[in-house]
């Protein structure tokens, strides 16, 4: 349990304890979540065509993919909250849609199209939050402090969410999904729109996390960004996993992860010259 992060104390909601990797990294813990079978079907659109995951507990992850590869859907089903069509998830040893109660008090979720309580100013936002997980009032406010503070919002704690700019927004929602100290944090594109210095406010914090034994799962499309921060990756294209495993696994003979991406995903080295021979100013009009 991360408890060191927030100087916090253990969280009630936790019946026990899965104890951190020893400082050698020998003592292999089961997987975080494993992904069996699962599918996704819009109409005529396979979002999710079967996959099965299986990532390890303590890491810092990434999911990455093209547009429309999948990885919104295969959050959504695997925090519980879109119903898959056919297949399972388990977070922690527990099935999501068999017991989702278990689940949802070890995970934290930052959604894509984040939804807030938008007349809450921030404070209200995280107490009421704090609240509804089951924590003592004074153990929300106290976390609350610390985590306004942390991720530089302390001056706007009680402006209205409505008035918050995006990155705010982010930075309220991540504050949200950590203040109940989950074991697993799953994370949409928590990178997107958040300015240079918030993002590496966020990424102190995410590794601050990792570091004390919790798992990151986050989506993202900024290959350097995965570079850095991962140890861990999965490749998802049209619905499917292309390639999971360590950084250096994924990343195999490639000379960056950007490479091996393009490489998987089968873009590489597609050519965009001769279509668009209209545009540019020595063109015709
Ligand atoms: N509610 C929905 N109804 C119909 N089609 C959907 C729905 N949600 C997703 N899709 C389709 O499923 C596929 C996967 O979408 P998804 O949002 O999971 O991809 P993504 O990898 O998160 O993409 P991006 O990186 O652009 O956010 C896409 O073809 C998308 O159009």
């Amino acid at each position: 349990m991360p408890d060191q992060t927030f100087d916090g104390g253990t969280d009630p909601a936790e019946p026990e304890a899965t104890g951190p990797t020893t400082a050698d990294g020998e003592r292999a813990l089961p997987p975080a979540v494993r992904v069996s079978d699962l599918w996704k079907r819009f109409g005529d659109q396979i979002a999710v065509a079967g996959i099965d995951l299986e990532l390890p507990a303590g890491k810092f992850i990434g999911l990455v993919g093209p547009n429309g590869a999948g990885k919104t859907t295969t959050l959504s089903m695997v925090t519980g909250l879109l119903r898959p069509d056919r297949g399972t998830v388990e977070v922690g040893g527990h099935d999501v849609w068999r017991d989702p109660v278990a689940v949802k008090s070890r995970i934290g979720v930052l959604p894509e199209g984040l939804r807030l309580f938008e007349r809450l100013t921030g404070r209200e936002l995280l107490g009421y939050t704090g609240r509804l997980r089951g924590l003592p009032g004074a153990e929300v406010d106290k976390r609350a402090t610390q985590l306004l503070d942390v991720l530089d919002l302390a001056g706007s704690q009680h402006k209205l969410v409505v008035d918050y700019s995006t990155g705010m927004r982010k930075k309220i929602g991540l504050a949200a999904a950590l203040l109940h100290n989950p074991e697993v944090l799953f994370l949409d594109e928590p990178f997107e729109g958040v300015d240079p210095v918030s993002a590496a406010t966020i990424r102190r914090v995410l590794e601050r996390y990792t570091a004390s034994g919790a798992t990151v799962v986050f989506s993202s499309h900024v290959m350097e960004l995965v570079e850095s921060l991962c140890d861990w990756v999965a490749v998802m294209a049209a619905g499917r996993i292309r390639a999971q495993g360590t950084l250096a696994e994924v990343r195999g003979s490639a000379s960056s992860l950007q490479n091996a991406f393009l490489e998987l995903v089968g873009a590489h080295g597609r050519d965009t010259g001769d279509t668009l021979d209209w545009l540019g100013g020595g063109a015709a009009r």
